[in-house]
């Protein structure tokens, strides 16, 4: 029978998959559920230093082909969620390790939760996010390739637990390579290809109008519009940086096809967002059993038997 065992710095999860920051984590009852679901692990909302209210809703949507946001990074601050994760070390010695996401609004916000994620108890994982598109007025870190490379320059200079970064999405073979030599610099454990697809604009035509309030309507994508790009940018990526970097696949992972795509493109963990904000953690009971399905099918009994494997013409 098809294993999805994966295993990531040196831990073996029980499958690839777990939500992806910013859905079904902002709160204790939400990561309980999560915890406690076919998820191999979770990661928690990108967290500020301080409690965020974030922008004025409506500020999410679910569309047919998947959801628009313009949240803010609304959050609960960065001592509930380490308090939160480091609680759930003590209850649970033996669980697989969490993943814990920060956003701040500065370098030196940044600079100052990561200093306090390496002198905590926090054995898991830190995904330092570069790609919120929501925050009016704060364009994206990953965007200014410069303020990339500065920011990573002074993360490393004192952070030495796992490290991973959440992109956004890249359209342009000069900004892969550019990103990806930058990237290449450090020690990173991972890349997160890729966070929403910034700044769309969705209409409900029988109202004429856009569907949240926050930047009159303009959100970052999710869902099956941005599968190909997460495709492309979890592929540009993996043929791009040292092997130790390794990809979260991230976008439009709706069914265990989809799942098994990003695991052709190189991805080793696989995050849900838009599908399990609708549907609830259920998601990856279903997702799972597909992409079992289809390892069977294809006469696959492990994911490292095609991952990355994904032929050109
Ligand atoms: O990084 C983020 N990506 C999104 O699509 N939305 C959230 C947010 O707006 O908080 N943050």
């Amino acid at each position: 029978p098809a294993s999805l065992a994966t295993t990531f710095l040196n831990h073996t999860y029980e499958n690839p998959f777990m939500n992806a920051s910013g859905v079904h984590c902002k709160d204790t009852k939400e990561l309980n559920e999560l915890d406690n679901s076919k998820s191999s692990t979770f990661i928690t909302k990108s967290s500020t230093s301080l409690k965020r209210e974030g922008n004025p809703e409506p500020r999410y949507f679910s569309v047919p082909l998947g959801s628009i946001n313009s949240m803010g990074l609304p959050n609960e601050g960065f001592n509930y969620y380490l308090k939160y994760v480091i609680d759930r070390q003590q209850r649970m010695p033996k669980g697989n390790p969490a993943f814990f996401s920060v956003a701040g609004m500065s370098v030196d916000e940044n600079l100052k939760m990561l200093k306090a994620v390496q002198d905590s108890d926090f054995n898991g994982v830190t995904e330092l996010n570069l790609s919120c598109p929501n925050v009016p007025g704060k364009p994206q870190v990953a965007y200014d390739f410069d303020l990339l490379g500065e920011i990573l320059q002074k993360v490393f200079e004192f952070f030495t637990k796992p490290l991973g970064v959440k992109l956004p999405p890249y359209f342009d073979f000069a900004h892969f390579d550019t990103a990806a030599s930058i990237l290449n610099r450090f020690p990173l454990v991972y890349v997160n290809c890729i966070n929403s697809i910034g700044n769309g604009l969705y209409i409900d035509i029988e109202k004429e109008s856009v569907v949240i309030k926050p930047k009159n309507g303009f959100g970052g994508l999710g869902g099956e519009y941005i599968k190909p790009t997460a495709l492309a940018n979890v592929r540009a990526f993996y043929t791009r940086l040292n092997p130790s970097i390794k990809i979260i696949g991230t976008g439009g992972i709706r069914t265990g096809g989809d799942a098994f795509e990003h695991l052709l493109c190189g991805a080793t963990m696989l995050q849900v967002g838009t599908e399990l904000y609708k549907e609830g953690v259920s998601v990856f009971d279903r997702i799972e059993r597909e992409l079992k399905e289809i390892m069977e099918k294809k006469g696959y009994t492990s994911i490292e038997q095609f991952r990355g494997k994904l032929r050109t013409l």
